[in-house]
């Protein structure tokens, strides 16, 4: 069966795209200079998000989590002409290596890179967030969710990363992680003002639009 997944996702990778040249190149330089190159996106995921957003063309995204900047890369691919990405990562070494690969696409006017907590720097960014991207700190999903939420234009796409934590979230298996994400998905699901599709793409992908009263 997992034979099978892995051909699956292998086959749709190959038929997936184009991606863009400096894309392919940040993802060389993450296996070359980090620890866990895993931590990126991949290309299917990639192209995933950059088909959301260019189908949304969203004047402002939120990403928490940046790793070396593929994800937001992706997302900027459909930024508005005047729109804006403001994407937060906590790790020094990272940003620096997303600072590089922002300046060395077609988006860096349009990028804001913020270091530091998200949990500190999420109250000082105020707008109305037309898509959002979480991927940092599983076990802070339900905390970011009701301000993420407020702070939501109608219409606008939740996106939350790995909210399967590799096929453990559901299964009864407990630790802080699959609890985090497992509460994370509940409330998402019981709320009245998003409807929502958990895509098990990859390490799942929970979709999620805010729904316009
Ligand atoms: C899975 S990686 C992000 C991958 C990236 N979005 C991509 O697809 O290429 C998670 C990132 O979140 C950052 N992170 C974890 N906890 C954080 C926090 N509390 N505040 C800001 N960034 C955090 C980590 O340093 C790491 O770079």
């Amino acid at each position: 069966m997992r034979d099978n997944i892995n051909h699956e996702y292998d086959y749709a990778e190959s038929v997936s795209g184009p991606i863009p040249d400096y894309l392919l190149e940040v993802e060389r330089q993450t296996y070359l200079r980090t620890m866990a190159p895993q931590m990126l996106s991949g290309r299917l995921q990639g192209r995933l998000l950059a088909m959301f957003s260019q189908l949304l063309r969203p004047h402002q995204i939120l990403e928490i989590g940046t790793f070396t900047g593929y994800s937001a890369l992706c997302l900027a691919e459909g930024l508005a002409q005047d729109g804006e990405l403001h994407t937060i990562e906590g790790n020094p070494e990272t940003a620096l290596l997303a600072a590089q690969h922002f300046a060395a696409s077609p988006f860096n006017r349009q990028l804001h890179l913020h270091q530091g907590q998200a949990a500190d720097l999420l109250p000082t960014l105020t707008q109305s967030w037309d898509l959002v991207f979480l991927d940092g700190d599983k076990q802070a999903y339900p905390d970011y969710l009701p301000v993420i939420a407020d702070q939501m234009a109608p219409g606008g796409l939740l996106l939350a990363d790995n909210v399967l934590w590799d096929g453990k979230v559901g299964t009864g298996k407990k630790d802080k992680d699959v609890n985090a994400l497992h509460q994370y998905n509940t409330l998402l699901a019981g709320r009245k003002d998003f409807e929502v599709v958990l895509l098990p793409l990859r390490d799942g992908l929970s979709v999620a639009r805010k729904v316009l009263f």
